[in-house]
């Protein structure tokens, strides 16, 4: 086991079963308990289970069960866990001990398996049935109620570190993020009674509960309202993150006045996107790429201030925008890796830096600090002989590594960073949008028979197959100007998607639209032919 497993910090893109099929949801769930536990045995760690809810409000069925250590999950164990998901109720005693025998599991091991669950009236049963399968091979299992994933994430990585990386409790979890934000903003003379107020809409989801449970804690340093608490509307139901993303609108149920930071939680508070209206009641979007440019920036002038020599970098997907991406390299002089669409690859690729900030465009996102920097850091705020300046500078970056969640990205613990670098930097949410003014952009999504004929290559920007469509791509992208366009095959819905971006909003709709044509007619679509946007 490699050392980053041991300490659980890697632990994005977890292992879920088929979410339909003939087997009940209930059986999957036993059946987790029990992957967990035989996971737990094999490498001596302990191993979270999270039921949670599914992005998709039109899903009723979406209940995914999360495994924190999904950086374990080789393909040798997918496919157990296949093999595990697909057993009827009489072949599961057999698929059990095949898998035993091929891993060579010493039963006599224990097993520790952590398990939480999210808001949605199926959790309670799901989780029951969780831990019955962890009990049934003799593992301990420790049942955190509602949390959040990343809570749960955090849980998992202070047992893996022996309490190095904090208490594995709520409590814990609380204190450290809390007392990291206000040691930040202590001293944050440049922010105003009136900035240090933020409308939350929290999905109506777990995450709404657990700002609700943190509040206090804040001691008014910040000034919550929060909307779509889950007490009436449906779980990210015309609201949370993915729908203010996609539909680059506010969520329902947001009272807002022009001006005023607002930010939207995803349905389990991994994710978190910032909004505002302004004076004419247009709307303006802050993403995952114009958190990472707050974040990097800010990191960066610290680093500088402190005078330590560490290497920062930036982590996107295609999908970021290409205003952020020159930005970042050309203005901030970041150095900027992408990397294919999923966490797990933008967590991978961030290891590699000193510092490393990886952010999806839809709000996913964190930072990590590698060891050394954590050491020179502190050993910076201990220096007797450092300077003021460069001491303020490592207090701040350590505040930092505090109160950011390395484990995966949490939406409560970014909003945290972000409005402590806001109140920091007196940065008002128009200065904070008007770093760089986004390329115009549209998504859509293509229904093919079969998405796997599309192949891409250099992290999904260029299609390899079917013949001709990159081709296609690069014809009608020289038509319009400043513009970017790609494709490439969803993993988590059967569609393809298509992404464009251009000097205005008609020029990326309308190569969205070209560009989805060239799929439908060289990929194998399926129904009718994509329609214009206008
Ligand atoms: C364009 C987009 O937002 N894609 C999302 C979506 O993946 P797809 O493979 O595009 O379906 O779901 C993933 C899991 O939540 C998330 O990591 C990713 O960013």
């Amino acid at each position: 086991m490699s050392e980053e497993e041991e300490e659980g910090r890697v632990l994005t893109e977890s292992s879920s079963f088929p979410h339909d099929g003939p087997v009940p949801r209930s059986i999957k769930a036993v059946q987790m308990g029990l992957m967990a536990t035989l996971r737990s045995k094999k490498t001596k760690a302990t191993i979270g289970v999270m039921v949670t809810a599914s992005h998709n409000p039109e899903e009723d069925n979406g209940v995914k069960l999360i495994d924190p250590m999904g950086e374990m999950v080789t393909p040798m164990w997918e496919c157990y866990a296949t093999q595990l998901a697909n057993a009827e109720q009489d072949d599961l005693l057999t698929a059990l001990k095949d898998i035993i025998e091929k891993t060579a599991i010493d039963m006599s091991q224990e097993a520790n398996v952590f398990v939480g669950k999210d808001t949605r009236s199926s959790s309670a049963r799901l989780s029951q049935a969780v831990l019955d399968g962890v009990t049934s091979l003799g593992g301990h299992s420790k049942d955190y109620g509602l949390v959040t994933t990343p809570q749960l994430h955090y849980m998992v990585c202070c047992q893996n570190t022996q309490g190095k990386y904090g208490e594995a409790t709520l409590e814990g979890y609380y204190n450290k993020l809390c007392q990291a934000f206000i040691q930040l903003t202590r001293n944050a003379s440049n922010c105003t009674d009136d900035q240090k107020h933020l409308c939350v809409d929290g999905a109506n989801g777990i995450g709404a509960l657990k700002v609700r449970e943190m509040e206090s804690r804040l001691k008014n340093e910040l000034q919550i309202s929060l909307f779509n608490d889950g007490s009436k509307g449906k779980l990210n139901h015309q609201c949370g993150a993915d729908f203010v993303k996609v539909q680059q609108k506010p969520p329902t149920g947001v009272v807002i006045n022009p001006g005023e930071r607002c930010c939207s939680f995803d349905g389990d508070a991994d994710r978190i996107v910032y909004y505002y209206l302004d004076s004419e009641g247009q709307f303006h979007m802050l993403d995952g790429d114009k958190i990472a440019t707050l974040i990097s920036t800010f990191l960066k002038e610290l680093l500088t201030q402190a005078g330590l020599d560490l290497k920062i970098a930036v982590v996107q997907t295609a999908y970021a925008n290409g205003s952020s991406t020159h930005y970042l390299e050309n203005k901030m002089k970041v150095i900027v890796r992408c990397t294919k669409t999923g966490v797990k690859h933008l967590h991978h690729a961030a290891q590699e830096f000193d510092i490393g900030v990886y952010f999806e465009a839809n709000g996913h996102g964190t930072v990590l600090f590698s060891k050394t920097a954590e050491e020179k850091i502190q050993q910076l705020t201990q220096d007797t002989n450092a300077n003021d300046e460069s001491k303020r500078a490592a207090l701040l970056l350590q505040n930092t590594v505090n109160v950011i969640n390395q484990t995966v990205g949490d939406a409560i613990s970014d909003m945290l960073l972000i409005e402590a670098i806001l109140a920091i930097k007196g940065m008002t949410v128009q200065q904070w949008d008007a770093i760089y003014r986004d390329l115009p952009n549209r998504q859509l999504k293509v229904k093919v028979s079969d998405r796997r004929v599309i192949d891409t290559t250099d992290a999904e920007r260029r299609a390899v197959s079917p013949e001709g469509l990159q081709e296609a791509i690069d014809s009608l992208v020289k038509k319009h100007k400043q513009a970017r366009s790609f494709v490439r095959p969803s993993g988590t819905e059967d569609v393809v998607r298509v992404y464009a971006e251009a000097e205005t909003q008609e020029s990326a709709d309308a190569l969205a639209h070209e560009v989805s044509l060239a799929v439908y007619r060289l990929a194998g679509g399926v129904g009718d032919e994509p329609k214009p946007l206008h």
